[in-house]
Order: C-alpha cells, then structure tokens, then sequence
C-alpha cells in the first residue's frame, strides 16, 4: 500500500488547509510535519524540497510537490475550466483572510470590514447566481467537486467574520448545508480532525519568524 502523504506546513490553516480539506472529502489519511524552527524550513529548501522556496509542501509516494493541487477536477476541458475559475475567484477571498492577521492591528478592523463587503458583493453573489441559473446541487457538472470544497472553506472563513452573512444568499446557504453532510466533509467537520483553528497570535509570531518577515 502506498504511503499516507505527508504534508509539510505550520501548524495552522494558511495555504496548507485547502489541501487538507481536499484530501479528507476524498477521504485520503495524510500525515503532517508542522515546522516549528526556520532550521526545519532552511533544510527543507537545502534539501531541495522546496521548487520555489515555498511552503506548502506535499510528499507523495517520493515526490515533493509545491504549487499543489489535487483532482477532483470534472468530466471535460470545459469542466475543468469552470472549476479552475470557481477555485481561483474563491482563492483570491480567502488569500485576503490568511493575509489579514498579519497587518498591524490598526489597519486589521478596516482591512476585515473591507473584506466581508467584497465577499457580500463581489463573490457570493456570483456564486448564488450560479446556483440559482442551473438549478443543481453542486457548482460544476451536478457533481461534487474541487469548486465546491473550496466554496464551503471559503463560505466558513467569512461566516468566522459574520455569522450570518448568508442571510441574503439562500442558495448559498442550503449549499453549505448539503456539502457539510458529505460524510467524508462531516467527519472533517468534526472536533479532533486535522482541520486547523483560525490563526491566533501564536500562530502569526511562528509563521514570521520562520519566514522571516
Ligand atoms: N503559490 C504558492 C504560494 C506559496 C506561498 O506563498 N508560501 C508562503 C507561506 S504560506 C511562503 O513559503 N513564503 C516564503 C517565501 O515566499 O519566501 C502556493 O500556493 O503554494
């Protein structure tokens, strides 16, 4: 039997926690090497781990891949493409989220409150239209996929800003609820799974000393 992948990250969400949830909705065991020190990140780059320099980091069966994402990816180009499109838009949400903590505490409030408005009026009204439009259980293709992983991580990053900023998206909402009740997506859900807390101080200190900024 192959061996479990082996995630190398911090021990909190940052770029690492879209992956973990990729891996449990398919309901693939990982393990996780949490880097604590910038002498486990300066030997991962020495070691030649690191394409870019670059955490995340995911060991499978001997390769080391950065940039790294995984398939639940459509029935066709056209599919795909979709998907592509759904992941990165939700991607660009998010990243502002991860980002946020560390901003000086002064510019936070504003950059939080600015962040729940673009979620309000740039994102989940797309989403809700797409929903809405087809008519389907699921964003792409009626099928569970990468997109709607992704929209649910996303739809729980914001609703930890305002939890009830589904209010006006209806469609989101009962989404959310559907994807949540995927077993493998429950069971991630749970308390006692690998999926990471909001990043705490603790957490933003780690992560700027060991990469230096
Ligand atoms: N596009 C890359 C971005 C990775 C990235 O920005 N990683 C940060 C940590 S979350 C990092 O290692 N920064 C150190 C650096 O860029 O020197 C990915 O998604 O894997």
């Amino acid at each position: 039997m192959a061996a479990k992948p082996k995630l190398y990250y911090f021990h909190g969400r940052g770029r690492m926690e879209s992956i973990r949830w990729l891996l449990a909705a398919a309901g693939v065991e990982f393990e996780e090497e949490f880097l604590e020190t910038r002498e486990q990140y300066e030997k991962l780059q020495k070691d030649g781990c690191l394409l870019f320099g670059q955490v995340p980091l995911v060991e499978v069966d001997g390769m080391m891949l950065t940039q790294t994402r995984f398939n639940f990816y459509g029935k066709d180009l056209k599919e795909r493409v979709r998907i592509d499109m759904y992941v990165d838009g939700t991607l660009d949400l998010m990243a502002m989220i991860m980002l946020a903590p560390f901003q000086r505490p002064e510019e936070k409030q504003e950059t939080l409150a600015s962040i729940l408005q673009k979620a309000k009026t740039r994102y989940f009204p797309v989403f809700e239209k797409i929903l809405k439009d087809h008519g389907e259980d699921f964003l792409v293709g009626n099928k569970f996929s990468w997109a709607d992983i992704q929209m649910l991580e996303a739809i729980l990053m914001v609703e930890e800003l305002n939890a009830s900023v589904l209010s006006d998206f209806p469609l989101l909402k009962a989404f959310k609820t559907r994807v949540s009740n995927i077993p493998t997506i429950k069971k991630f859900l749970q308390p006692g799974s690998q999926r990471k807390p909001p990043p705490d101080a603790h957490y933003v200190d780690l992560v700027s000393n060991i990469l230096q900024f």
